[in-house]
C-alpha cells in the first residue's frame, strides 16, 4: 500500500533535490526544499563574469529518454522545457604525439565508417559492439536502474535469467579487456574505454557491463541544451514550483530530527536548519529526503546510532575522482576545438593509477576534457570570444587545494590548469592560447569539499566499480530511521544527471510502495 502523501522536506537543491521535490509534489506531497547555497543547481552550477556565462559542472546531455520520462512524469516534456541541439561532431579526440584528431560523429553509421577508416575490420566490430551495448542498455533500463532492489523478483525475472550467463561475464570482466579483445588500435580502445570516466572510474576498474555507455555517445548522439545546463536546472526548479514546492535557498540543514521507535530505530520528524539571517529554525515533516552528499548527511546530520553508513563503511569505499576545473574566457575564436574535445595521453593507465591507484597524485601530463559551448551557443560568450571549461581529473583529495580568480588559487590547482592550457595550445595548435585568456577562475577539490560538503572533495561521487554498483551501492532508504530517504550521485543508481533523476524517482517509488523494476507509468498527457 502506498504511503498517504503528507509533508516532506528535501535537503539539497542540486538536480536530485529539485527532481525529488517536483516528483513528490506532483504526487500530492507538501514539499519544502532547503538549499545551503544562495542558488540551486549544486554541481550543475553557473557562474558569470565580464559577459561570459559558464556552466560549472555537467556538459554532456546523455540518455535523453531519461530526461523525457522525468518531464513526462511531471506533465510536461523535455522539448517543451529545453531547446536541445544535437552536436555534430559529438566530440573531437586529440591523441598525444599525433597530429590528426578523430571526430566522433552524431550517428552510428558515420562512426562505424570512422572506426573502419582507422582499423580495417573495426567497423563491423563496432557494429556488433553497439548492438550488444544497446541490448544491455535496454536491460539496464528495464531491470536495474529504476529499482531499489527491494525485491528479489526483480533479479529473478525471466529476462535476467535468460541473459544470466552473459551478464555474469560482463560483470566479472573489465571494460578494458572487453574492448581490447575486439579492437587493436589504441585510439579506438581509448574512445571505447573513456566512458568509464563518466562513471567515476577507469576502464581497467569498470565492469564490462558498462560498455553499454558507448551506445549513448556513438549511436544515440550527444545533445546540448541551448543556454547551458543552467536552463535544465531552471526548468526543473520551475516545474517543481508549479507543483507547489517551496524552494528556500541560503538554508543549511544542521540536523535530521528524529523520535525514538522500537528496537533502537527512530522515526524522522523533520530538520533543524540555519536560515539566511543566521537564525536556527525547525521544519516538521512526515518524510525527510537527503539529496546532499550522502557521507555528509549520514555522518554529520545523524547521531552514530542512527547511521546506516557510518565512517567505518566509508573507509572501505573509493571516493571516485576529484577534479581541477578552469573556467576560461578567451579572446578570439577557437575553431581548432569542437564543442567537446578530449585530450588522451598515450600512457593513460599511468594517468588512471595517479587518480585511483595506491600512490595518488595530480597526473602530469593529464588526460583532460575541454568544453567549448560557445561553438554552439552565442549566449555564453561575448561576440568574437570563446567560453572554455577545462576538466582535469585528479585524486579526490582536498589537500590539492582551492581554486581562485586570475591565478590566485592554491599552487597545485593553478599548476594543473597552466599545464592543461599548454597542452591544449600544443596538441590543438593554438600556440597563443595562454595570452588570449582574459577571464580565469579555477576550482579545486577543496572547493568541492567546502562548498558542497563533498566527501573527500570528490567531484562525481563513489565510482562505479563492481562493489559500488547496482545493489552494492548505497540504497535510497535509511535502514535505521523510518521516513528518511536518500537520493543523488552516491546512492542507487549512481553518477550523472540521468542517474540523479532516476534516484529521485526511486524515492517516489518507495513512497508508493512500487517494487516494479522499470520506470513508473507516465501520467496521461
Ligand atoms: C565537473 C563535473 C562534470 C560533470 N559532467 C557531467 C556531465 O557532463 N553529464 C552528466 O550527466 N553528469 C555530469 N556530472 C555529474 C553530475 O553533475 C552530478 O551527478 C549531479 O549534478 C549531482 O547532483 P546532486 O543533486 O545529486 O548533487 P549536488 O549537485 O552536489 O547537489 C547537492 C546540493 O546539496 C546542498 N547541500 C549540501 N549540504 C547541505 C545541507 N546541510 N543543507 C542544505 N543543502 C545542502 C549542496 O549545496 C548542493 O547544492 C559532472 C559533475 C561534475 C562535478
Amino acid at each position: 500500500m502506498s504511503r498517504t502523501p503528507g509533508s516532506a522536506v528535501v535537503i539539497g537543491g542540486g538536480i536530485t533535490g529539485l527532481a525529488t521535490a517536483a516528483l513528490l509534489a506532483a504526487d500530492g506531497w507538501s514539499v519544502d526544499l532547503l538549499e545551503q547555497r544562495d542558488e540551486v543547481g549544486g554541481r550543475a552550477g553557473s557562474w558569470e563574469a565580464d559577459g561570459f556565462r559558464f556552466d560549472t559542472g555537467p556538459s554532456w546531455y546523455l540518455m535523453p529518454e531519461v530526461f523525457d520520462h522525468f518531464f513526462a512524469m511531471l506533465g510536461t516534456s523535455a522539448a517543451e522545457q529545453l531547446d536541445l541541439v544535437r552536436l555534430d561532431p559529438g566530440y573531437r579526440v586529440f591523441f598525444e604525439g599525433r597530429d590528426e584528431h578523430l571526430d566522433v560523429a552524431a550517428d552510428r553509421e558515420a562512426n562505424v565508417a570512422l572506426f573502419e577508416s582507422v582499423q580495417p575490420g573495426a567497423g563491423a566490430a563496432l557494429s556488433a559492439y553497439l548492438d550488444s551495448a544497446r541490448h544491455v542498455y535496454d536491460l539496464a533500463v528495464q531491470q536495474f536502474l529504476y529499482t531499489g532492489f527491494e525485491s528479489t523478483a526483480s533479479l529473478l525475472s525471466a529476462n535476467i535469467l535468460r541473459n544470466g550467463p552473459r551478464l555474469s561475464g560482463l560483470l566479472t570482466r573489465s571494460l578494458e579487456s572487453h574492448v581490447a579483445a575486439r579492437f587493436d588500435d589504441p585510439r579506438l580502445r581509448q574512445v571505447l574505454g573513456y566512458p568509464a570516466v563518466f562513471l567515476g572510474t577507469s576502464p581497467e576498474r569498470a565492469p564490462s557491463m558498462y560498455h553499454l555507455m558507448s551506445w549513448m555517445d556513438l549511436a544515440d548522439g550527444v545533445l546540448y541544451p541551448r543556454g547551458g545546463f543552467t536552463t535544465l536546472i531552471a526548468a526543473i526548479a520551475r516545474v517543481a514550483e508549479q507543483h507547489g514546492v517551496r524552494i528556500r535557498t541560503g538554508c543549511t540543514v544542521e540536523e535530521i530530527r528524529t523520535r525514538p521507535a522500537a528496537r533502537g530505530r527512530a522515526v524522522a520528524e523533520g530538520v533543524s536548519y540555519v536560515d539566511p539571517t543566521g537564525a536556527w529554525e525547525r521544519l516538521d515533516a512526515d518524510v525527510v529526503v537527503g539529496a546532499a552528499d550522502l557521507h555528509h548527511l549520514e555522518t554529520r546530520l545523524l547521531p552514530r546510532a542512527l547511521q546506516t553508513y557510518p565512517e567505518g563503511w566509508w573507509k572501505k569505499r573509493d571516493p571516485g575522482p576529484g577534479a581541477v576545473l578552469a573556467l576560461l574566457g578567451v579572446d578570439g575564436e577557437l575553431p581548432e576545438l569542437a564543442h567537446h574535445s578530449l585530450f588522451f595521453t598515450s600512457d593513460w593507465r599511468a594517468n588512471f593509477d595517479d587518480i585511483f591507484g595506491r600512490t595518488r597524485r595530480v597526473p602530469d601530463p593529464a588526460s583532460i576534457y575541454v568544453c567549448r559551448p560557445s561553438a554552439t551557443d552565442d549566449t555564453v560568450a561575448p561576440p568574437g570570444k570563446e567560453n572554455l571549461f577545462v576538466l582535469i581529473p585528479v585524486p579526490a583529495d582536498p589537500e590539492i587545494g582551492h581554486g581562485g580568480r586570475d591565478g590566485a588559487g592554491d599552487p597545485a590547482v593553478e599548476k594543473a590548469v597552466d599545464a592543461a592550457i599548454d597542452q591544449v595550445a600544443t596538441w590543438a595548435g593554438v600556440p597563443d592560447l595562454a595570452s588570449r585568456v582574459e577571464v580565469r577562475r579555477t576550482i579545486g577539490p577543496a572547493d568541492f569539499a567546502d562548498d558542497l560538503g563533498s566527501w573527500q572533495g570528490g567531484a562525481l561521487g563513489p565510482g562505479h566499480v563492481l562493489k559500488q554498483s547496482a545493489f552494492f551501492r548505497a540504497g535510497n532508504v535509511s535502514r535505521k530511521v523510518d521516513g528518511l530517504f536518500y537520493a543523488g550521485y552516491a546512492t542507487r543508481p549512481g553518477i550523472g544527471l540521468p542517474m540523479c533523476l532516476i534516484s529521485a524517482e526511486l524515492v517516489l517509488k518507495r513512497l508508493r510502495e512500487d517494487r516494479s523494476s522499470g520506470p513508473s507509468p507516465e501520467p496521461r498527457a
